[in-house]
């Protein structure tokens, strides 16, 4: 047998198991790395995040990548040399963290990596009748494992396009083997640059479960702040949009779009959520000169109302939930505030509750997605419409 399927075999017959979770999303602020230790799998597995550390993207890292990201048009060399150096790159950031954690790569069983997402295409977005659903990350695996000596799983998007979704959103796997609880109804709330959520219901019915996408999370705020206040990068804890006021013509523009009526799960991307999207709801609604902070804060308002209005649609007979925050826009309290405002019934915490790190939870979630192609099985979640596709996800790349 090949030496690297049995290294294969050796890890997945391995009591416990230590893989490194990447994540880099569509903020593009930096690869989430999280070491985590699993033992067991699927219902049973149980997973400690050793480590964890963002590692902020260059400007230039952020640069190159924005000459592609969620464009219709870009030049092929500069993408093609992209897939390779964000391999390489992610490989060195890895051992960077490795050194300071003063971890040997002979002790990490695997790494899993999620790449970067370049361009996010559903059916429903695209608008193409005869393509396929598509999604593209980049930073290919074999750098990875040939450079960190760590086999690599990674690409776990295809698989889900290839069984029937759109890719996404992925964390439902995971939120489903980690955080199901036995008389609680919990909302796993991601609030990243887009904002997703999982369901998991409190009877422990599997086919109950479901994801999806609701819209932006803090990407349209983001590329407001970076360009009405040179330098910054996003709208610290909320504060300029604090300032502002909400236009209500502006939000109902922003609001009007058929991905709000679509049926769950959809799921979607910087591609429609960009800065065209709100100039055109602007010239629609005739708000084109407001003011920066009056803009951030209908933008705020434009995330929270979206992210209630897909959890009114999913639940019109308003349950009480209790709702578990992550990602990066659980830190700015303008948004967490309109998002109580809008979901009174509703409980919010976030996922420290639940023993996992919310800046961590998405690096740790694709960790769980290699765990249960190494040790697990594929196992149905979800039905009809809302069922999520019972595959392994991922690719392997072998160090040598
Ligand atoms: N203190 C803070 N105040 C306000 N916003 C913050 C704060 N800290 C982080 N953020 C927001 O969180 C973003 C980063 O979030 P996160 O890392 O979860 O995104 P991501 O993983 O790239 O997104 P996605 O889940 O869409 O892939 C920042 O760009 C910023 O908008
Ligand atoms: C194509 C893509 O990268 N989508 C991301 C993005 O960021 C949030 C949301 O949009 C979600 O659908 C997904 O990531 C998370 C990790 C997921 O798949 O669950």
């Amino acid at each position: 047998m090949n030496r690297n399927l049995s290294r294969l075999v050796a890890v997945a017959q391995k009591p416990e198991r230590r893989i490194i979770g990447l994540m880099s999303g569509t903020s593009l602020d930096g690869l989430d790395v999280a070491l985590c230790r699993f033992s067991g799998h699927g219902p049973a597995t149980r997973v400690v995040v050793e480590h964890f550390a963002t590692v902020p993207y260059s400007a230039n890292l952020q640069a190159q990548v924005r000459r592609v990201f969620a464009r219709q048009t870009v030049e092929l060399q500069h993408l093609t040399l992209l897939h390779a150096w964000l391999g390489t790159t992610h490989a060195d950031m890895v051992q960077q963290c490795l050194t300071q954690w003063q971890v040997a790569p002979t002790d990490v069983d695997a790494i899993a990596s999620h790449g970067q997402t370049v361009f996010h295409a559903p059916r429903h977005q695209h608008g193409l009748p005869d393509w396929p659903n598509a999604t593209l990350q980049l930073g290919d695996a074999d750098h990875l494992a040939v450079r960190t000596g760590i086999l690599t799983l990674s690409d776990f998007r295809q698989k889900h396009v290839a069984a029937g979704g759109q890719g996404a959103p992925l964390a439902v796997y995971g939120d489903y083997l980690i955080f199901s609880q036995s008389g609680e109804d919990r909302l796993l709330l991601n609030l990243g640059g887009i904002a997703n959520f999982t369901y998991l219901a409190g009877n422990l019915d599997a086919t109950a479960v479901f994801s999806t996408d609701t819209g932006p999370g803090n990407t349209l705020l983001d590329a407001f702040v970076r360009e009405l206040y040179p330098g910054r990068q996003y709208d610290e804890n909320g504060a300029l949009a604090a300032q502002g006021q909400i236009n209500t013509e502006l939000l109902a523009a922003l609001l009007d779009h058929p991905f709000f009526a679509a049926s769950i799960p959809r799921t979607t991307g910087p591609e429609l959520f960009s800065p065209t999207y709100v100039r055109e709801a602007q010239h629609r609604s005739h708000t084109a000169h407001l003011a920066p902070p009056d803009l951030l804060a209908t933008l705020t308002a434009f995330s929270a109302t979206s992210i209630a209005g897909a959890v009114r649609q999913a639940f019109p007979a308003l349950p009480a939930l209790s709702i578990y925050a992550s990602g990066g826009g659980m830190h700015n309290p303008t948004l967490m505030a309109a998002l109580r405002a809008a979901l009174p019934h509703c409980r919010f915490s976030t996922t420290a509750a639940l023993g996992i790190a919310p800046d961590a939870k998405e690096a740790v979630l694709f960790a769980i997605l290699a765990n249960e192609t190494l040790v697990g099985e594929a196992r149905p979640i979800g039905r009809n419409e809302q069922a999520v596709p019972a595959v392994s996800l991922g690719k392997i790349s072998f160090p040598d």
